[in-house]
Parts: structure tokens; sequence; C-alpha cells
């Protein structure tokens, strides 16, 4: 039964892979980066492979887990905050082999719900971070424990999708831009092709880098307090109120009868359905509309260009049905619109699912034909995974990283 098969295969199955000599110089790296979202915190744990010294670093593979809430839930126990990173890091014990925990760096990046803290107590969670880290094996390089600028979270994640979808490297690059709508802010970024754009865009909309032999001038920007929760407060009227104890926050977007309460960012907030005035997609919709109005830059540009769509625009679409939570798909703006009339029309029978699907699907689509000035029917593509791997900043912010500690070239 054997007959068919050459020498060389039947020595092959005999060398475990490390000391095969077909892979003798192949070296496994690992890469440890913290997502503290201003929702939940996650562990990406990258796994690279090196065939052979002059060759570059390749995607291996991928472990996430996630906990929520997010840090800036424990504003007022720091320490019980780190403890939420600790579990998570005692999972990449189990992930990375013993023997390179020393040379595996482990880094965490906080995004919007630690920049809106004081700084202080930002601060605060931040350094029981850090002692997290140093009690770990790991590697933890200088600065591994910070608030991530807004304008990197936009570029890291232009990075990880382009490189997924394989766009930045080998002949016809037509990269893709990025829609992240996260709880406390929003991104949006692209490589901008006409010079219109970049003459009539704000300097600090446009960022620079050099990757794979290339440099790009990336259109980006963070939108603080543009985030779906973030948006949820400003269009309950919640942010402009010194005091918000003891006080009800009433909106046409939520269920007529509804009174609850709701924590973000530590504080908590009263809200309810409007019981005496209207509700339905037509108040909502001016509610939302006020949050964004004039308030974001518009370039012309992204009429032309495609762009992937994540995090709770993801969400919510799975949310109501308009794509499938494996394999997501491709929406027009409109959809939004068309399914947020849907369920605002009818909030009662939604109100089981969440009683704020109304509202963040007007907001939603408020955010991107009001907001960035997306026309009906600009397709997005909406987007978990590519080739099992998350589409989230923390892949080009470790690329970034172990550039930076010389592993990758
Ligand atoms: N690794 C991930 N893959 C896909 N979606 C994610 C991932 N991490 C966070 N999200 C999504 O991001 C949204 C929450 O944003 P979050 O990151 O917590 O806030 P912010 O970016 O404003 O700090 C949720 O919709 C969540 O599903
Ligand atoms: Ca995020």
């Amino acid at each position: 039964i054997f007959s068919h098969t050459s020498p060389e295969m039947w020595f092959q199955g005999l060398f475990p892979p490390s000391v095969c000599p077909a892979n003798a110089n192949v070296d496994t790296f690992y890469g440890i980066m913290f997502d503290a979202g201003s929702t939940g915190t996650r562990i990406h744990i990258y796994t690279f492979v090196q065939r052979s010294p002059d060759q570059p670093l390749e995607l291996e593979g991928e472990i996430f887990e996630s906990v929520k809430p997010g840090l800036s839930a424990y504003v007022d126990q720091p320490e019980k905050g780190a403890e939420t990173v600790r579990g998570l890091l005692e999972m990449a014990e189990d992930a990375v082999p013993p023997s390179h925990w020393k040379k595996t760096p482990v880094v965490l990046k906080a995004t919007a719900g630690l920049r809106l803290l004081a700084e202080q107590k930002a601060q605060a969670l931040l350094s029981e971070v850090r002692e997290v880290f140093e009690e770990s094996p790991f590697l933890v390089p200088d600065n591994s424990v910070s608030i991530m600028d807004g304008t990197y979270e936009g570029i890291l994640a232009w990075i990880t999708v382009n490189f997924l979808t394989g766009q930045l490297y080998g002949q016809n690059q037509q990269t893709f831009g990025i829609l992240d709508l996260g709880g406390a802010s929003t991104q949006i970024t692209f490589l901008p092709h006409s010079k219109e754009t970049l003459e009539q865009t704000p300097v600090d909309f446009l960022a620079s880098f050099e990757m794979f032999n290339n440099t790009y001038k990336l259109y980006t920007h963070s939108y603080l307090g543009f985030g779906l929760k973030a948006a949820r407060l400003a269009a309950l009227g919640a942010l402009e109120k010194e005091a918000t104890d003891g006080h009800m926050f009433r909106s046409s977007c939520l269920p007529k009868q509804l009174e609850a309460e709701w924590h973000f960012g530590g504080v908590k907030y009263q809200y309810g359905g409007n019981r005496e005035g209207e509700t339905g997609f037509e108040p909502c919709y001016s509610e939302v509309l006020k949050v964004v109005q004039g308030k974001l830059h518009q370039p012309n540009e992204i009429h032309r260009r495609s762009f992937y769509a994540f995090s709770y625009y993801y969400d919510r679409a799975v949310d109501t049905d308009l794509i499938d939570y494996e394999k997501g798909g491709v929406l027009e703006v409109r959809d939004f619109e068309r399914k947020a009339k849907e369920v605002c029309n009818n909030v009662d029978s939604y109100s089981s699912a969440s009683p704020f699907l109304c509202m963040d699907l007007s907001y939603i689509a408020a955010l991107l034909k009001e907001g960035f000035g997306f026309g009906d029917s600009t397709l997005l593509q909406l987007t978990k995974k590519v080739n099992n791997i998350e589409t989230s900043w923390t892949l080009g912010a470790t690329f970034h990283l172990l550039q930076l500690l010389g592993v990758s070239h």
C-alpha cells in the first residue's frame, strides 16, 4: 500500500516538526495585545512564524477572549479592574509555551472609555494594570500600558483590514476604508486618491506612515463622544446635565412605558419612554440628528471609496437580522434607516431585545448619512473576522510593536 509513496515522503512524517530538516529554520513568535475598550477588555494572542531569517513574519493564528464590563467601569476600584486583566493574561500562559514567555511582549492600549475619565482616575487604573504585567512571566516593553491616541486607532484598524484582505502587498492594491463604531468613540479612515481631498481636509485628519516599503497618507479621525453608548447619553440630554442622580431622561426612541436605569463609565442614569409625548421613527430621528448634525467633517471622496464597517455597525445589523452573525454581509446605508423605521414604529414589540434598538439604529443611520455624508446606496461590507482573524486595530498594533522590538522587518 505504500508503493506510490516516495522515500522522502516517508521520512517527512517521521521527524517532529521542530527537527525536520525542511523546517529547520522556522521560528515561532507570539505577541499579546490587550484592547481596553469602553464596553469590555479583550486579549488577542497572535502567533507568527518566520520560515527563514530573511523572510517576513507570517501571521499564523489568533486566540481571542473578552470580558465585560471595560476598565472604565472600575473607575473607583482600580485593583478590581486590573484583576480582570490578570484573568485574561492567565489564558496567555496556556497559549504560549513557557520557553517563549520571556520574549513574548504584552501590551495594553485603552481607548475612549479611559480617555473620558478624569486623568488621575485613568492613571490609577493603568498603574494597577502595569503591576499585573510586571508580575507576569512575559516581556513588558517600555510604555506597555497606555491610552492610545484616537488617530492610531483608525490607522491600526485600517492596517489590519487591508493586511487581512491582502491589499498591502503585491500588485493591484485597492485599499478599503474602515468605519469603527465603539461605545464611546467612532473612527473613519481611508486612503484618499484625489488631490482635492488632501487639500480640503484639516491637517490633523491626515496621517502619514510607512509600512512594507510603502508610504501611506491616510484620512483618519476618531470622534470622541460619538460612540454608540455615548450617543445614547447625548440623545437623552444626559451629558449637559451636571447632576444625573434622580433625574429621569426621556426619549421618543424608547418604549412609551419603559423606566429603567443604566450604568456607563461608572455613572448611573435613569431613563424612560415619552409617556405623554410622541414616539416612533420621526421624532426619534430628529433627536439623534441633533447629536451629529454639523459636527463631523464630510469628505467628498467617501462616495467613491469602499468601506468595511465593524463593531456596533456589525452588532446592530446582526440584532435585526440584516446580516448573519457568522457570515456578516454587504449592506446599503439605507438598510439601517429602513430597519430603524421598522423597529421605531413598533418599538414595544422589539423592547425585549434591547429597549435602545430603535435609538441605536436611528443613530447609526444619522451618523452615516448626516454625520459623514454617505449616500443612501453606499455599500458597506460588514465583517467580524477575515480568515478567522478579528478585524480589530490590535493586529496593526502588534505589527507595529514587533517592528519596534526588532522582531519583524
Ligand atoms: N475583537 C473584536 N472584534 C469585533 N468586534 C469587537 C471587538 N472588540 C470590540 N468589538 C466591538 O466593539 C464595540 C464596543 O466598542 P468598545 O471597543 O468597547 O468601545 P470604544 O472603542 O469606544 O472604546 C462592540 O460592538 C464590540 O462588539
Ligand atoms: Ca473599540
